[in-house]
């Protein structure tokens, strides 16, 4: 899916400064886009605005050249639900629940039955290796490991759009590869990726890079 923004401002209460100014730009299909800039410059912003967690304060949002700022919030919600996955710095696991339970979530309030949500959820936790904690819940498992878990359930629907702000701020070396080279590869599979990040050498790497000031 093309993600585009046209005139995008954002402020986050009337009459403040915005923390961002008639951005106009697009994110191509089969492509991971970093999004880099000083801290401040609203990288995090930006993907809330494009992953319609946020609304513009004026500009508009284009999903494959449909305007979806003015949609209804249940509208959005099932957008969101049916085509983005998202990876956060930090792996938010719902403590209660165990690490499967946690993957398929939200692939269930999509719609997605729980037989196939739970037999996709088991191959994508073998695949990043960390199917042994399938039955585990958050607390019993490493940093690295429930961020491996947090890709897995960004990943379960297969979403057209993979949002990921500073997927890799917490990790060491070699998670921190497993979860960026996963990203890559699912835009190359085809998928539209957005990843906020301060690592400059994985940055390096995106296919584009768009730079916030
Ligand atoms: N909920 C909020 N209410 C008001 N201001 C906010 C809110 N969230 C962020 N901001 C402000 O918006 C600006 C952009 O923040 P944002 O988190 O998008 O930046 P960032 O580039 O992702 O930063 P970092 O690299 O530190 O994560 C900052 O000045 C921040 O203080």
């Amino acid at each position: 899916m093309t993600l585009a923004t046209s005139d995008l401002t954002f402020a986050y209460r009337k009459g403040s400064a915005p923390v961002i100014e008639s951005l106009t730009t697009a994110f191509a299909p089969g492509a991971l886009t970093a999004v880099t800039g000083p801290s401040g410059s609203g990288k995090s912003t930006l993907l809330y605005i494009l992953a319609l967690m946020l609304r513009t304060t004026s500009g508009e949002v284009l999903w494959d050249g449909r305007p979806v700022t003015a949609l209804p919030d249940a509208e959005r919600s099932r957008l969101r639900a049916a085509d983005v996955g998202f990876v956060f710095q930090d792996a938010m696991l719902d403590p209660a629940r165990t690490i499967t339970d946690n993957v398929c979530e939200g692939a269930l309030f999509a719609g997605m039955p729980a037989r196939t949500a739970r037999t996709r959820a088991a191959a994508l936790l073998d695949r990043f290796g960390v199917g042994h904690r399938a039955t585990h819940r958050p607390g019993e498992i490493s940093g690295g490991q429930a961020q491996r878990v947090a890709l897995c359930r960004a990943l379960l629907t297969s979403p057209r759009v993979v949002f990921g702000d500073e997927p890799t701020g917490n990790l060491d070396h070699a998670s921190a590869r497993i979860v960026w080279d996963a990203l890559h590869v699912h835009a190359r599979d085809g998928a539209t990726v957005v990843i906020a990040t301060h690592d400059e050498q994985l940055a390096a790497e995106a296919d584009h890079r768009l730079v916030l000031a």
